[in-house]
């Protein structure tokens, strides 16, 4: 082998002209391509020194999907992308801090949305609002400034109120696109593939995904039990998975005891869902869907008819995802009359939360 040159077969006949190994330089100018197409996936984490944002951080850092990790926070950025940077895998991370925004943001592909304020015992997530609907709304300028094409992904609650928000201030911006705005309500079918799993231990809980339609809050988090393969429960057994289900995050609240909601799980959940968003969007996968809070306008005909019934633009359901975000919002799957009466309740409450976003995006812009 000539000393500099990788021996990489190029083709296997000993006569042939075409030469057996290439030059290092070529493999190197190949390579720095690749790298700089590659390197314009950027994922911004806001929040990301909290309790979510770190694990969540920690996760997505093992993609080779993302090129720059930018992890921005009103506190700790630095440090926490410092510890981060040291991790063995290709992407880059940097910390922004309070003042650098928009340099975190800047041509973002997908911005991760864990920022705000969690619950403690007593309240419910909508008590989370007052403070909750600035940061959002201001980091929702941010997109529309820095990365107008970016995809959403928002974490912090209340999620039936905070999508809305996202949602009013890229229209008012002039930059809406409902394809790539989306709550992350993935926890919920987590939560319902482990519940349903410690029932039924013949399932897989890993592979067995729940349908989750509705909101991400109580009464609005409506799961559908009964389209999971060879479930029989009981109406006593329902009530018990339904509640444990819709009051999940209580439980967790209540266990941490003053020291915030769910973060672990949260981290996992949002690690799977942002992962999936860039196997769509940029590995070009197909066929797959999950449950997410989006606008229904982001597939307008085949969300008219529950629109105009429901009066609601906004709606957890399963979507199909494709290069542009939402491919395909799927039919409501069949319900039971069990699921039904629990989605009539859902949807007077989603209603109201849904209302509250758009009317403070509406009446609050950011001066
Ligand atoms: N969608 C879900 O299923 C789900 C699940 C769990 C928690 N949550 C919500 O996620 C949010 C975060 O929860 P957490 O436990 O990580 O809270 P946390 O307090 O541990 O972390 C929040 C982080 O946001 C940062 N922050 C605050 N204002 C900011 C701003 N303007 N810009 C950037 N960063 C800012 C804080 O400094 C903090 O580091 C809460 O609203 C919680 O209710 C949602
Ligand atoms: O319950 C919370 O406040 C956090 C989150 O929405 C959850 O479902 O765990």
């Amino acid at each position: 082998m000539v000393k500099g040159r990788f021996n990489v077969s190029l083709h296997s006949t000993p006569n042939s002209d075409i030469p057996r190994t290439l030059p290092m330089e070529a493999i190197a100018l190949i390579f720095s391509i690749l790298l700089t197409i590659v390197s314009l996936l950027l994922v911004v984490i806001c929040g990301a020194s909290g309790g979510i944002g770190q694990p969540l951080s920690l996760l997505l850092k093992q993609t080779d999907l993302i090129s720059h990790l930018a992890l921005f926070d009103v506190v700790n950025a630095p440090g926490v992308a410092a510890d981060l940077s040291h991790i063995d895998t290709r992407s880059t991370v940097s910390g922004h801090g309070k003042e650098d925004m928009d340099e975190a943001m800047r041509d973002a592909h997908t911005v991760v949305i864990p920022a705000g304020v969690p619950r403690k015992p007593g309240m419910t997530r909508d008590d989370l609002f007052n403070i909750n609907a600035g940061i959002i709304r201001d980091l929702a300028e941010g997109v529309a400034k820095n990365c107008p094409d970016a995809f959403v992904l928002v974490i912090s609650n209340p999620v039936n109120s905070t999508v809305p928000i996202v949602c009013e201030v890229l229209k008012q911006r002039g930059v809406f696109n409902p394809k790539k705005i989306f709550g992350i309500s993935t926890l919920d079918s987590v939560r319902s593939s482990r519940f349903v799993y410690e029932l039924d231990n013949s399932i897989d809980p890993q592979t067995t995904r729940v349908t989750v339609i509705g909101g991400h809050s109580g009464v609005t988090i409506v799961p559908v039990i009964s389209h999971i393969p060879g479930q029989r429960f009981t109406k006593d057994q329902l009530d018990v998975l339904t509640h444990r289900i819709q009051y999940g995050g209580d439980e967790v609240v209540k266990a941490k005891d003053g020291a915030g909601s769910a973060t672990l799980s949260m981290a996992y959940a949002g690690a799977h869902f942002t992962k999936t968003i860039l196997e769509a969007t940029v590995a070009g996968k197909t066929g797959l869907v999950e449950s997410t809070f989006v606008n229904l306008t982001a597939d307008a005909d085949s969300t008219a008819a529950f629109r105009a019934t429901t009066l609601l633009d906004y709606f957890a359901q399963d979507v199909e995802f494709g290069r542009e975000g939402v491919s395909k919002i799927l039919p409501l799957p069949a319900l039971t009359a069990y699921e039904q009466v629990l989605l009539d309740a859902a949807i007077s409450e989603l209603r109201v939360d849904v209302t509250k976003g758009a009317t403070f995006a509406i009446d609050n812009p950011k001066v």
